[in-house]
């Protein structure tokens, strides 16, 4: 990609507590034809395979989207608490500046199919933990994460080791 991707990163002290360094993608996502570009690297950075993408609420959806048309595979929304209907698989997450509830539907992962978890951020790694268990939990296995940047200096890798981890940007 021709543009500087990490200074389309804006990082914001103290947001949304005291002590995070929130890095915002939104100048990222307003870059024109720059989201399809950063589906279609993520779609292709998983030669293990998957059949079904799985995006996280609310941010992840964004990137999710755009890996799922990319790749031309379904895609599935892993909810907050509260917001899908019918039988839920659900677990509770502590991420870096809180904790929360993720759900999915039953039938939304088919037993056996292997899954690409997808979000925008990666810090302590809660959520997309979260998301593996929802995954397991169906019967179906995880394959990839796929996120657009990932706070190093957090550690999250070696906590979703040994599934592997692919993003698009870093920060410390
Ligand atoms: O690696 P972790 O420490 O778990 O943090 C990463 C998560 O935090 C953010 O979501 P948030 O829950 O703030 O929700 P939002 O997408 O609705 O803003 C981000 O979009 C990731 O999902
Ligand atoms: N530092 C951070 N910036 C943006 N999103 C986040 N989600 C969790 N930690 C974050």
């Amino acid at each position: 990609m021709n543009i500087d991707l990490k200074s389309a990163v804006r990082v914001y002290p103290d947001f949304p507590t005291p002590g995070i360094a929130f890095q915002d993608l939104a100048p990222l996502y307003g870059t024109p034809g720059l989201l399809g570009r950063l589906g279609e690297a993520l779609a292709r950075s998983f030669p293990q395979g998957y059949e079904v993408v799985l995006a996280v609420e609310a941010r992840g959806f964004v990137i999710g989207t755009a890996v799922a048309m990319a790749a031309g595979r379904p895609l599935v929304l892993a909810r907050k608490q509260g917001k899908l209907p019918g039988p839920l698989h659900r677990t509770e997450y502590a991420l870096e500046y809180g904790s929360a509830v993720l759900t999915i539907q039953h039938a939304a992962v088919p037993p056996g199919a292997k899954v690409l978890v997808v979000d925008d951020v990666l810090a302590t790694g809660g959520t997309l933990a979260a998301a593996a268990r929802l995954v397991e939990e169906a019967g179906a296995a995880v394959s990839g994460f796929g996120v657009v940047l990932d706070i190093e200096a957090l550690g999250a890798r070696a906590r979703l080791a040994p599934v592997p981890v692919v993003s698009l940007l870093t920060a410390s």
